[in-house]
């Protein structure tokens, strides 16, 4: 299949400019695919929908891919991916972290044996992501136990805003120590750290929140790690972006971890 390019190379600035037409196979074990991206730092509502319609696009593409992908090899890949985390000297010495609780029906990569490790006792403080309205508001709140989530309307498991005894659990962002480590869903990625993620904004606008709290506060900034199965790794051009999409330090895939940013070159390597 081949997906028209759109050209609209004057409206866009000189730096989008370079990224702005190329082509790209997509997921070569399911078929050729090409497709042509436009990347966007414009403010120019027109040129934003232009990319968000390609996203669009692109999603029901990916989204059709992993409904036809084999469940013994999604399963194969969501045991080596948390293997590769768990065992990553990265990983072992983060205190705190964000994680999403992964949905089945979603077709996302697992977190549940990663989270199983994590709230053991004496483990590391965790903080998993709640809707709070159709803003793209979400906040990552502390739990303590895998027992503590309620499915929500969409059907992902949530924490309750308040635990057992009744006390408000902890947002992440009025904690008083930094997260090291963020572990991201989405729906493809590439290796210059484009992440392409379901449409509601929920964590390109919380991250874009949580990287401004960490710099008012002179903290490192948090690693962001994406866990991907091998075929959402699109070849880079792919993915169209806009400006407030955040990009990830790190991908961890079945064959290994990805670092992109220099951050992550820093922590993976020691
Ligand atoms: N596990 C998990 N938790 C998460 C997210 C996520 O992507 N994964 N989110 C990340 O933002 C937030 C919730 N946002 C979501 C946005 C869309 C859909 C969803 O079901 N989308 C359908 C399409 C719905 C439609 O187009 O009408 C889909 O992707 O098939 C789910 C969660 C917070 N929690
Ligand atoms: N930092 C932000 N502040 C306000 N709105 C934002 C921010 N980041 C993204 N949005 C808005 O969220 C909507 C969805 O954006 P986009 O399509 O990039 O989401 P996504 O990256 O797929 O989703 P997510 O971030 O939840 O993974 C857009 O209208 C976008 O402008």
């Amino acid at each position: 299949m081949f997906w028209q390019s759109v050209m609209m190379t004057q409206k866009y600035t000189i730096a989008a400019a370079k990224s702005v037409v190329v082509s790209a196979q997509l997921w070569r074990p399911y078929g050729l695919l090409r497709m042509t991206t436009i990347n966007c730092n414009s403010n120019n509502r027109d040129d934003v929908d232009a990319v968000f319609k390609q996203k669009k696009t692109l999603r029901t593409q990916v989204k059709k891919c992993l409904k036809a992908m084999d469940p013994s090899l999604r399963s194969q890949q969501d045991n080596a991916i948390q293997d590769i985390i768990l065992g990553a000297p990265w990983f072992k010495s983060s205190l705190r972290l964000c994680a999403y609780i992964s949905c089945s029906a979603l077709r996302e990569v697992d977190t549940f044996k990663l989270l199983s490790q994590i709230l053991q006792p004496g483990g590391k403080k965790v903080y998993v992501p709640r809707v709070e309205d159709k803003n793209s508001h979400m906040r990552m709140l502390n739990i303590s136990r895998i027992d503590d989530l309620i499915a929500n309307s969409m059907d992902i498991l949530e924490p309750p805003p308040v635990d057992a005894d009744g006390n408000a659990r902890e947002d992440v962002m009025q904690a008083n120590d930094p997260i090291d480590i963020l572990l991201l869903p989405g729906l493809a990625f590439d290796r210059s750290g484009r992440r392409l993620g379901r449409g509601g904004g929920y964590y390109d606008t919380f991250l874009k929140n949580y990287q401004d709290l960490a710099a008012s506060r002179n903290w490192k900034q948090p690693l962001l790690v994406a866990l991907s199965y091998s075929q959402q790794i699109l070849d880079e051009g792919v993915i169209p972006i806009t400006s407030t999409d955040v990009p990830v330090d790190a991908l961890v895939s079945p064959e290994g971890v990805v670092p992109i940013s220099s951050a992550a070159f820093n922590s993976i390597q020691c």
